[in-house]
């Protein structure tokens, strides 16, 4: 059975990057996909606004939805403060196990705990199942047409506070024309947009920062 385009992203990490160095992780999965397959990671370019995003923040619980192969849970668990946690959805079996095996590659499976199965499901259960009080940081790269059902979500199950940062992939590119519609027009988000390219790629494409008021 020929192997998936993750299945060859994970191994290029296992063969060129170096174990326990989430940097050369990151940097490697970025030389496989600009030199030889294109893949759906936020990529360095968008890659660097996350890395600001999370050093302002410096959140002590993260969310991430959307693991895909793990890319932005090793790019994000990186810049994690000792104590500090990223919980990471993803509910499609085949990327959970690549996401897994790159998180314990990188050396930061400490730090990430990856959930698998629909955020839809997970969010409601994070406060009691996961020992989760309120998330300081959420980072959304899941399919675009969920992003607003699940900041309505966060909100409804009293997961976001006073604060607590939302920064979404893709605005642009794919596009998330709703999202950035419910979140601009609500009194209880401050947006801010962050110009970039798609990943890889000469397209443009943005992300959108949105702090929860309260
Ligand atoms: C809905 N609830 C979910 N719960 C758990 N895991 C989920 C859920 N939904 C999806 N997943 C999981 O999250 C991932 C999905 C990522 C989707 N990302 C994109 O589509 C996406 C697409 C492009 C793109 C650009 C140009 C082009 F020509 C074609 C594509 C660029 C990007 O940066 C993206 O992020 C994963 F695949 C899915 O199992
Ligand atoms: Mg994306």
């Amino acid at each position: 059975m020929n192997q998936s385009k993750e299945q060859r992203i994970l191994n290029f990490v296992l063969q060129n990057a170096v174990r326990g160095d989430p940097c050369s992780v990151v940097d490697t999965i970025d030389k496989y996909c600009s030199q030889k397959e294109w893949a759906m990671n936020v990529g360095n370019e968008k890659g660097k606004i996350l890395d600001k995003t999370v050093e302002e923040v410096n959140p002590s619980v993260a969310l991430e939805l959307g693991t895909y192969c793990g890319y932005s849970a090793v790019r994000i668990s990186r810049l994690l403060k000792a104590g500090a946690r990223l919980l990471t959805v993803e509910f499609n079996p085949e990327f959970a196990a690549i996401a897994k095996q790159m998180i314990e590659f990188a050396g930061v499976q400490d730090k990430v705990k990856l959930l698998e199965g629909p955020s839809q499901e997970i969010i409601p259960q994070l406060k009691k199942k996961y020992e989760v009080d309120t998330l300081d940081f959420v980072f959304l790269d899941h399919w675009k047409d969920r992003y607003t059902p699940d900041t309505i979500l966060l909100q409804e199950c009293n997961l976001l506070r006073k604060g607590s940062v939302l920064l979404a992939d893709n605005v642009i590119f794919p596009g998330a024309p709703d999202f950035l519609n419910y979140v601009r027009k609500s009194p209880h988000f401050q947006c801010t947009n962050y110009p970039s390219h798609l990943e890889y790629m000469q397209v443009e494409d943005a992300m959108e920062k949105a702090v929860f008021l309260g």
